[in-house]
C-alpha cells in the first residue's frame, strides 16, 4: 500500500470528502470510531482515560473519542491544550458536542494547569497530528515534556504529538508513545528508526479514504501488506516435481560460524525450494549432513573451482552467499568464484557484504537485480558515505539501488527494500524478538529458496522479507519476543505460508 506524504494525505482527505461524498466532520467521526473500537477491544470498561486534545483536527479526533468512550460507559477526563486562540471548525464542533453531553473539559492555558492523573489511567495524546510542521514550543512543548514523565501508558492518535509525518524531525520534542493508532496507513516517519521509536507499537486503522485517489498518488514509498503478498505468492500446483521448484545453492559457513550455514540451509529448505545444495568448508561437512539430511552438501576447499564441484551454474536458479563465511582470503576466493561462475541474480549477505566493503571494485561485478541484505552497520561499511540521518540514508539506499541496478534490503525494525526502479517498500511484519543472532541468516536462506522457485528477484525480496517477519511474529506468539531464537523463525515458516495461503480469496485457494 502506498505511503502518502503529508500534502497527499490532506489531498486524499479532501478528495474523499468531495467524492464519497462525506462531510469532513463525519470523516473525523469515522476516525474516532475506529480508535474507540480499538480502545474498547483492548481496555475493559473499568479503565479510566485522560484525553489531551489540541485545537486542530487531531484535537477534534480526541474530543470525539472522549464523547464516544463516555457513551460506552468509560470514565473519561478531557483536557484542551489551548496553545492557540482558534479551533479548527471540526474540532470546535466536537468540543460543542462533548460539552453538550455535560462532559467536563479542562482548559489548560499554562504548564501549572496540568493535573497529575492516577497512574492506572490511560493517557490519550491527541494534541498534534499530521499538521505538525515545526518543532513544538511554548505550551505544546511543556505538555510533551510533562506527559513523557508520567508513568501512565500513552496512546497517540495518528502520530505522537510533535512528530511530523515525514521530513526532518531532528530536535523536535515528541511524545514518547507506547502505542500509536494511525489512520489509513503508516506515515513515513513512523517507519524510520530515529523517529519511529517515538510511536511505540503502531496499529493502522483504516478509515476508508478514497481508494482511487490513493492508487493514483505518486509516491516512491510503499508498505508491504497482505494484499500485495497475495498477488506475489504462488501456491504449489499438482503434477509438479522437485525440478519445478528449482535448485538453490548456498555458500556459507567457516570454522566457528557453521551455525549461520545451518540456519540459512534450514530456511532455504523450508522456503519450498525443490533442491538445496550447500557448499561448506571441510569442517562443516559432517555438521550440515547431520543437521540437514534433506540438503546436498559439497566441500569447498581452498583450491576448488565452483564449476568443478557444483557443476554448471545453469543447474541452479538461486545462489546465496555470505552467512558465516568469514572474511579470510579463502572467503574472498569463494566470493570471486561465485561472481565469475553465477551470472544470475543472487543473494549477498553478512560477510559477503563485508568483503565487498573491503573490495568495493566487486560491487560492479554483482549480477543486476541481485539482493543485498545489509543491516545498517553493513550498509554504512558498503557505502561509506552512509549517514546515520534516516532520510539521508533512505535517499542513499534508493540512489544506490538505481545506480547499481540492485535490490537493497536494509534490515531494521521495518526492513526497507529499495528496488532498481527507485521504489521503496517497508515491511510491516516482524518484531523486536527477531533482533537476535542468526535471524539474518534465516532471511538469506529464505530469499535464496524463493529465487530458486522462479520468483522474480523483486518478488522474492518482498515475499521473503514479509514471510520472515510473519514467521517471527508467529514464533514470538509461541515463545515470547525475549526467548525467540532464529531457529524458531525457521520452525514457523510453514505456519506463515499457511497464513498467507488462508488469506487468499477463495478462488485462489486451490487446496484445502
Ligand atoms: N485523513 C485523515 O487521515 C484524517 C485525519 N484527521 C485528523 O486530522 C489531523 C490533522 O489535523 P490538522 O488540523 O491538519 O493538524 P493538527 O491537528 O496536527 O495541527 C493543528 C495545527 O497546529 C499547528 N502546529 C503545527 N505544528 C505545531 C507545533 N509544533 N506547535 C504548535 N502548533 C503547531 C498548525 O497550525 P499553524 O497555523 O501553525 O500552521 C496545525 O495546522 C490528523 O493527524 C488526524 O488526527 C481527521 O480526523 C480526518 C481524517
Ligand atoms: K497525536
Amino acid at each position: 500500500m502506498k505511503i502518502l506524504l503529508t500534502e497527499q494525505i490532506r489531498a486524499a482527505d479532501a478528495y474523499t470528502i468531495a467524492h464519497e461524498p462525506i462531510a469532513s466532520i463525519d470523516l473525523m467521526e469515522r476516525a474516532a470510531t475506529a480508535c474507540v473500537q480499538w480502545l474498547t477491544t483492548h481496555f475493559a470498561a473499568n479503565i479510566g482515560f485522560q484525553i489531551y486534545c489540541g485545537m486542530g483536527n487531531n484535537g477534534g479526533d480526541g474530543l470525539a473519542i472522549a464523547r464516544l468512550l463516555l457513551q460506552r460507559g468509560y470514565r473519561v477526563k478531557c483536557h484542551l491544550i489551548a496553545y492557540r486562540d482558534a479551533f479548527s471548525p471540526d474540532c470546535e464542533t466536537n468540543f460543542t458536542r462533548l460539552q453538550s453531553m455535560g462532559a467536563d473539559v479542562q482548559t489548560i492555558r499554562e504548564p501549572n494547569d496540568f493535573q497529575t492523573p492516577s497512574p492506572d489511567e490511560v493517557a490519550i495524546d491527541a494534541v498534534l497530528g499530521t499538521g505538525t510542521h515545526r518543532p513544538a514550543d511554548g505550551l505544546v512543548a511543556a505538555y510533551i515534556a510533562w506527559i513523557n514523565q508520567l508513568p501512565n501508558i500513552r496512546i497517540a492518535i495518528d502520530l505522537p504529538s510533535g512528530l511530523p509525518a515525514d521530513g526532518p524531525a531532528a530536535g523536535f520534542l515528541t511524545v514518547e508513545a507506547h502505542i500509536t493508532l494511525t489512520f489509513e496507513n503508516y506515515k513515513l516517519n513512523l517507519l524510520l528508526p530515529h523517529t519511529g521509536k517515538y510511536a511505540g507499537r503502531v496499529h493502522v486503522l483504516p478509515i476508508g479514504l478514497n481508494r482511487s485517489f490513493w492508487e493514483a498518488a505518486d509516491t516512491p514509498y510503499h508498505t508491504i501488506d497482505e494484499a500485495l503478498i497475495q498477488q506475489i505468492y504462488r501456491p504449489r500446483q499438482p503434477f509438479t516435481h522437485k525440478g519445478s521448484y528449482g535448485h538453490a545453492v548456498l555458500i556459507c559457513g567457516s570454522k566457528g560460524k557453521m551455525g549461520a550455514a545451518v540456519l540459512a540451509t534450514g530456511a532455504c529448505l523450508r522456503s519450498g525450494a525443490g533442491l538445496t545444495t550447500i557448499g561448506v568448508p571441510p569442517e562443516g561437512y559432517a555438521i550440515l549432513q547431520t543437521t540437514h539430511p534433506e540438503a546436498l552438501c559439497t566441500i569447498l576447499d581452498p583450491v576448488c573451482h565452483l564449476e568443478d564441484v557444483l557443476g554448471p551454474a545453469s543447474r541452479y536458479r538461486g545462489l546465496g552467499i555470505g552467512p558465516g563465511l568469514g572474511t579470510s582470503s579463502l572467503a574472498l576466493h569463494h566470493l570471486h568464484q561465485a561472481l565469475d561462475w553465477y551470472r544470475n541474480p543472487m543473494v549477498l549477505d553478512a560477510d559477503a557484504l563485508n568483503l565487498i566493503a573491503q573490495h568495493p571494485e566487486l560491487l560492479t561485478r554483482i549480477p543486476p537485480h541481485s539482493l543485498l541484505t545489509p543491516h545498517p552497520k553493513e550498509f554504512e561499511r558498503l557505502f561509506s558515505s552512509a549517514k546515520s540521518d534516516d532520510l539521508e540514508r533512505l535517499n542513499l539506499l534508493r540512489t544506490k539501488a538505481r545506480e547499481l541496478q540492485l535490490i537493497l534490503i536494509l534490515k531494521d525494525h521495518h526492513t526497507c527494500i529499495a528496488l532498481p526502479d527507485g521504489t521503496c517498500y517497508f515491511n510491516t511484519t516482524g518484531n523486536p524478538g527477531m533482533a537476535t543472532g542468526g535471524s539474518g541468516d534465516v532471511l538469506t536462506g529464505l530469499l535464496t529458496g524463493l529465487l530458486a522457485q522462479g520468483y522474480e528477484p523483486w518478488q522474492a525480496a518482498l515475499l521473503g522479507v514479509y514471510l520472515h517477519g510473519l514467521a517471527g511474529d508467529l514464533a514470538a506468539a509461541a515463545h515470547s519476543e525475549e526467548a525467540l531464537l532464529a531457529g524458531d523463525i525457521i520452525t514457523h515458516i510453514g505456519k506463515a505460508f499457511q497464513k498467507i495461503y488462508q488469506s487468499l480469496p477463495p478462488q485462489k485457494r486451490y487446496y484445502l
